[in-house]
């Protein structure tokens, strides 16, 4: 199972300190299974990296330009330079960046320069709550998996992140069977390999007793919570207990 944490616009380097109960823990035998990844602001990524040198801990960006060429993109960063400083993934589609205009079509540039630079690339996806409300679920996932993965033959590392929009810093989580079946129905959308779904929205070690139920999920994205070592740890322990 996989555990990405996204700090969003959190974080600064005394941030640093809380990660030393994180890495004992990545050390010791009650990790079991579980693959952690961090997705810290782009000011930290290389003091991630640095701090996590000799452990498992993965390190991600948040978003990237869509060129793979240097340019005139002031204020931005691409995922070339982001793998130069030791990111190993990058998040691409959130919703908090959708929001903000971001297109499928401008996604999909995304996705592809990411996969060029030799990043895993977690493609989030999910409904807002009036999309939900007028049961346009699946049509919206299909049309952004269809368009944010377009003319990309290899998907092997790609991750698909299902995030409702709804659930993301509500307190609300879906249901454990309408997840299932979303989860379900994300992974017929592909063929022959089927990619790893994470689930983010929510995420908490109280919540994480019932989600860790619903067996066609490969991990959790989790924002909030991962801000926490102690919650974030707590996450991973509950989901083997
Ligand atoms: O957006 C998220 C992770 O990418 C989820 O955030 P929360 O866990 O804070 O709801």
């Amino acid at each position: 199972m996989y555990f990405v944490a996204n700090w969003k616009m959190y974080g600064n380097l005394s941030s640093l300190n809380t990660l030393d109960k994180v890495i004992r823990f990545s050390k010791s035998k009650e990790i079991k299974g579980g693959r952690l990844i961090y997705c810290p602001p782009n000011t930290l990524i290389s003091s991630f990296a640095k701090k996590f040198n000799n452990c498992q801990i993965g390190i991600g960006g948040q978003n990237c330009h869509e060129s793979k060429d240097y340019g005139a993109h002031t204020g931005h960063v691409n995922s070339r330079m982001l793998k130069n400083i030791g990111a190993h993934f990058v998040i691409i589609g959130h919703s908090e960046n959708r929001k903000q205009g971001e297109s499928d079509k401008l996604i999909n540039l995304k996705i592809k320069s990411a996969l060029e630079a030799k990043l895993k690339v977690i493609f989030c996806i999910g409904e807002t709550l009036s999309e939900k409300r007028k049961k346009k679920t699946r049509s919206i996932l299909s049309k952004q998996i269809k368009i944010g993965l377009k003319n990309i033959k290899n998907k092997s590392n790609i991750f698909i992140a299902y995030e409702p929009v709804w659930a993301i810093g509500s307190g609300i989580i879906p249901k454990s069977y309408d997840l299932f079946k979303t989860i379900e129905f994300i992974k017929s959308k592909f063929r022959d390999k089927l990619p790893k779904v994470l689930y983010g929205g929510s995420v908490n070690p109280e919540n994480i007793t019932n989600l860790k139920k619903i067996n066609n999920i490969d991990g959790f994205l989790i924002g909030g919570a991962s801000q926490s070592a102690k919650k974030f740890i707590d996450i991973v322990k509950k989901t083997y207990s």
